[in-house]
């Protein structure tokens, strides 16, 4: 790619897609744009920040299942902003790599087969990647897309960390824990590598709507608290996390539940909705008074802190937490409250530092140092696609 070329990532989560503009500079992708696509609004609307402008853009298209209209019109109105002609490839998240992809890759015919036959093991997210990559082939077919996952990262984990308690056959045909969020890990990978070196031991909280933790050692994926699926490990906005398996049974068995009943309540009801009964986001649990929500969110702070010490036994030790994404970002009072959990491990906070959501939040004698950091996935898919096209 040349220097004036244009290379668009696609994040498309379940009911939003953030798709990010990078400019290609002396080999590098810089950001110089992003939008985010809202489809629970109703008219649809694009969201873009460029610089320091914001635009609420209108799109008339209707959302079909094969998205062609949307696309095409959010080439048009990128157009007023973007020479969207210098647009000459586009990199997707895809949550599921299964054991096939370990890094990322180009996509082509039979590797968007290999990426839908991993639907079932990701089923909300996966076909949302998907549309995006087949409405791309169609309505602009001249760009070179890419796929990067959210699994790779953690290909490097210990056979033993990834193993369920389950008979030696089905971890064979590849039930067994894959992790995830492996885009964002990666980042702050980079930026500890980059910022705090002596960091070697660290977890990392990637506190989202999806939400899960990674154990990292010396940058290395050893642990993920979200295994085979992404209902595992904490709570999250509507997942549960980890579950006794027994629930299942009892609400399949007992209760004749069905499947997908079942499965709706599991990945859109439960959480922190589902245990506050008021709300999945934590901005509005923490300014609500009722005790369901201050319930919900000390049950999610104290498995996160549950969590955390699980993974420094994976680790061996551990020098540093770090915290991420929406919530891990932007929210002194979650940090704190899982900070109170740690403390006999050595872990104490500074308020000031907290409540400015500063690079560093632990005290000066903390013996586990505490940072935050934000995450930037889309860099990440960006780099990816630009290292796949630089080796064509
Ligand atoms: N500026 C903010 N201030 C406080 N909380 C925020 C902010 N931005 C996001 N959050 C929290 O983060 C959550 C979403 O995180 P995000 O990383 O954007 O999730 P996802 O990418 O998985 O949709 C929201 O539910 C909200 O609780
Ligand atoms: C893997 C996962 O849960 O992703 P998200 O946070 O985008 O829902
Ligand atoms: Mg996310």
């Amino acid at each position: 790619m040349s220097s004036t070329d244009l290379l668009l990532t696609f994040n498309a989560g379940s009911s939003t897609v953030k798709i990010g503009i990078f400019s290609i500079e002396s080999a590098e992708a810089r950001h110089i744009g992003k939008c985010v696509i809202d489809f629970r609004a109703d008219p649809l609307s694009l969201s873009l920040n460029k610089g320091l402008q914001t635009f609420d853009l209108p799109l008339k298209a209707e959302v079909t299942d094969d998205l062609h209209g949307v696309i095409d019109e959010t080439f048009g109105l990128l157009a007023n902003h973007f020479d969207m002609t210098a647009a000459h490839a586009a990199g997707h998240r895809v949550v599921h790599g299964g054991d096939r992809f370990t890094r990322a890759a180009a996509l082509d015919t039979t590797t968007i087969d290999a990426v839908e036959a991993l639907i079932p093991l990701a089923p909300l997210h996966q076909p949302q990647a998907l549309r995006f990559i087949r409405a791309l082939r169609h309505v602009k077919p001249h760009l070179v897309q890419t796929a990067s996952f959210d699994t790779a990262f953690h290909a490097t984990q210990d056979d033993l960390v990834r193993r369920l308690a389950i008979p030696r056959s089905l971890h064979d045909e590849g039930i067994k824990r894959y992790g995830f969020h492996g885009l964002s890990y990666k980042f702050i990978a980079g930026e500890l590598a980059g910022k705090v070196p002596q960091a070697a031991k660290a977890v990392v909280a990637h506190l989202g709507s999806g939400a899960s933790l990674c154990a990292l050692d010396k940058g290395i994926s050893r642990d993920c608290s979200m295994g085979f699926s992404t209902l595992d490990g904490i709570p999250m906005a509507t997942r549960p996390g980890w579950l006794d398996p027994g629930v299942i049974l009892h609400l399949a068995g007992e209760r004749k539940r069905s499947l997908g009943e079942i499965e709706d309540l599991l990945y859109h009801r439960s959480g922190l909705l589902g245990v506050s009964g008021i709300s999945a986001d934590t901005r509005d649990l923490l300014t609500d008074g009722r005790p369901e929500a201050r319930q919900a969110i000390d049950l999610f702070t104290l498995r996160i802190a549950g969590e955390i010490g699980r993974m420094a036994v994976t680790l061996g030790g551990l020098d540093a937490v770090v915290f991420t994404a929406g919530i891990g970002e932007n929210q002194p009072e979650i940090r704190a409250g899982v900070a109170k959990h740690l403390a006999w491990f050595g872990l104490s906070i500074d308020e000031e530092a907290n409540a400015g959501n500063d690079f560093t939040i632990s005290a000066g004698e903390s013996r586990v140092a505490a940072h935050v950091i934000a995450t930037d996935e889309e860099q990440v898919i960006a780099d990816e696609a630009l290292s796949l096209l630089a080796a064509r």
